[in-house]
């Protein structure tokens, strides 16, 4: 499992670290100096080429100690390297410190009084122009937005150097970016920062800010230095600190054993040993949403799929369903007799299911049978007037789906505090809204977006980061929210534990759309999986 580290605990392991002996300050410093520029010219080969020239742009803290190492050896590869230095050089911290001396004896440091001037008048000379520009400023220490004079000069070195002309490279994060939620601290510029990165460099592992809300559209590409944490005592002692961080987050990725039908758990199987899933579909005109969860339930692996339509909807769906049966349900009393049959493992209430009080009366039905359930769309805001009705009814083998406009209908209070502009750090972040709302709920939250978080009560959080190498922006299309609501339906029928299922389904309902690439529509989705399940060896 791949964490997903707040600021404050990467300073956890760091200290750890310390405590264990087998590492120092100075030494993280080199190693996290020489990973950014070992990624720099493996992901930018073609800078060995171009102007030796760089500008690196250090902040007061340890941050800005990563700039002046990179300026080092950046400068023992031939570089011409100009350093600026945001912050006074008698106050760094000790390692810092250190570098920024052993740097003064080697080339410049600029002090920010003189760097607009600087940037004014200088660079006359296109061989003067850098090709090369190194966001050392501020990484998870940022507390507070940056100083109107220090946003005004970067946002000036933004414009004299527009995107393409130089690689922009942040140590760590880009600075004014929150790491713990990938929100700017920029209130006063509607989170706009002074500029976006070609590339970001994260230590040990990511954290939460490269992945989470705005932060992929800042950092640019993401790459991961190993800086030696994972080595002997250091391991042990990460191992031990992670005991204590309950609420550290991870990364999703699908459950392989569990999805691979037959092996050691199912020798010899049977259809129902794979679940039963039932898919409420709401009228006519009105059955399609519930028809691609079915499918979705179906291809992702459940025994036997059936679509409960009303009276009224059951021709059309008739005309389109072949392997998926089909059944009767004009209401809740109907719901409540389908469910005598307890070979109805998991149920699906909400993809086009209709709004009020009808959708409410099957959603109380369904979550009175204690059954596996899915709740989307439709089955969650017909509860807005209501939400604590709802939460009332739920219990822990119950998946809510909201996207963010569902989410904010049943967690007012908490869609407020994530969408008000943060002025501080650390800032509110989806994966702390996702834990409250699941604490709330008493069941598992999936908060779908981009940047999907799947949070259960007292749980870790797991984050579906559809962003850099797994970007799917063919995902937002009509109807996408609908399969992945089948999908985890699907898993639950075959057994998964809510959070496993909602885990493996976001990773694999991104994995379909990439496979299928542009022009992508809901119902392709379905159809991918197949593909997808081979490439994981299911
Ligand atoms: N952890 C590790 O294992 C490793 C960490 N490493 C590196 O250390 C970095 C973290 O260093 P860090 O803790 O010194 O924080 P950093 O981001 O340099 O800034 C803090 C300084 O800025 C200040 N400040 C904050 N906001 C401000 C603002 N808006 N405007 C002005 N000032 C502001 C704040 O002061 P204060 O809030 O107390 O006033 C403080 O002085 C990390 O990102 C990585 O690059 C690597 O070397 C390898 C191993
Ligand atoms: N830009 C995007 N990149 C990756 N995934 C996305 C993007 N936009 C939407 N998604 C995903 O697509 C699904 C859309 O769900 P939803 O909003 O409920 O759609 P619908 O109601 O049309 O079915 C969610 O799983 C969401 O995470
Ligand atoms: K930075």
């Amino acid at each position: 499992m791949t964490d997903l580290l707040t600021s404050a605990q990467m300073r956890a392991i760091e200290q750890a670290a310390f405590d264990s002996g087998e590492v120092t300050g100075a030494e993280l410093m080199e190693r996290a100096g020489q990973g950014v520029v070992d990624a720099v010219f493996e992901v930018f080969p073609k800078l060995q080429d171009s102007r030796p020239v760089a500008l690196v742009l250090c902040g007061p803290g340890n941050n800005g100690g990563d700039g002046f190492v990179i300026a080092r050896l950046l400068s023992e590869r031939g570089w011409r390297t100009e350093c600026y230095l945001y912050g006074d050089p008698a106050r760094l911290p000790p390692d810092a410190k250190a570098n920024h001396d052993r740097w003064a004896g080697m080339g410049t440091v600029v002090p920010f009084g003189d760097w607009r001037f600087s940037l004014r008048w200088g660079y006359g000379d296109a061989e003067e122009t850098p090709s090369l520009i190194v966001d050392a400023l501020f990484g998870t220490g940022l507390t507070r937005p940056l100083a109107d004079d220090l946003d005004k000069a970067l946002r000036e070195l933004d414009t004299r150097f527009p995107e393409g002309t130089v690689r922009r490279v942040a140590v760590d994060a880009p600075s004014g970016l929150c790491m713990d939620s990938g929100r700017p601290i920029d209130p006063d510029h509607d989170g706009e920062l002074p500029s976006r990165q070609d590339l970001t460099i994260s230590f040990h592992r990511l954290k939460r800010g490269h992945v989470l809300a705005n932060g992929p559209e800042w950092c640019g590409q993401v790459r991961v230095a190993d800086i030696g944490l994972d080595q002997g005592a250091l391991r042990l002692a990460r191992e031990r600190l992670r005991e204590d961080l309950s609420d550290m987050a991870a990364l999703a990725k699908p459950d392989i054993y569990f999805l691979r039908k037959g092996g050691e758990e199912y020798p010899i199987a049977h259809k129902y040993d794979y679940g039963h899933a039932l898919v409420l579909s709401g009228g006519p005109g009105r059955s399609g949403a519930a028809r691609l969860a079915a499918r979705a339930a179906l291809r992702v692996g459940a025994g036997l799929v059936s679509v409960a339509a009303p009276g009224t909807a059951m021709a059309e769906c008739a005309a389109h369903l072949t392997s998926v049966m089909l059944r009767r349900c004009n209401g809740a009393s109907d719901l409540g007799v389908l469910l005598e049959d307890d070979r109805l493992n998991a149920l699906c209430l909400g993809p086009g299911l209709g709004l009020g009080a009808a959708t409410r009366d099957m959603v109380v039905t369904a979550l009175g049978s204690r059954r596996r359930c899915v709740l989307d769309a439709d089955a969650l805001t017909s509860f807005a007037d209501q939400p604590p009705t709802l939460f009332a009814h739920l219990h822990s083998k119950v998946v809510l789906t909201p996207h963010t406009g569902e989410f904010a209908r049943l967690f007012p209070d908490i869609w407020e505090r994530l969408s008000r502009q943060p002025e501080r750090g650390p800032a509110y972040s989806r994966i702390e809204a996702a834990q409250e709302a699941a604490a709330r709920a008493g069941c598992t939250v999936l908060l779908k977006g981009p940047d999907s978080v799947i949070a259960e009560p007292g749980g870790r959080a797991l984050v579906h980061a559809a962003s850099y190498d797994r970007a799917a922006p063919w995902l937002a299309t009509a109807g996408s929210g609908d399969v992945l609501a089948g999908m985890i339906t699907g898993l639950l029928a075959r057994g998964f534990w809510p959070v496993r299922a909602v885990e493996s389904a976001t990773w694999m309902h991104v994995e379909a759309a990439r496979s299928f690439g542009p022009g992508l529509i809901a119902e392709d989705l379905p159809e991918a999986l197949p593909g997808v399940l081979s490439s994981l060896g299911a």
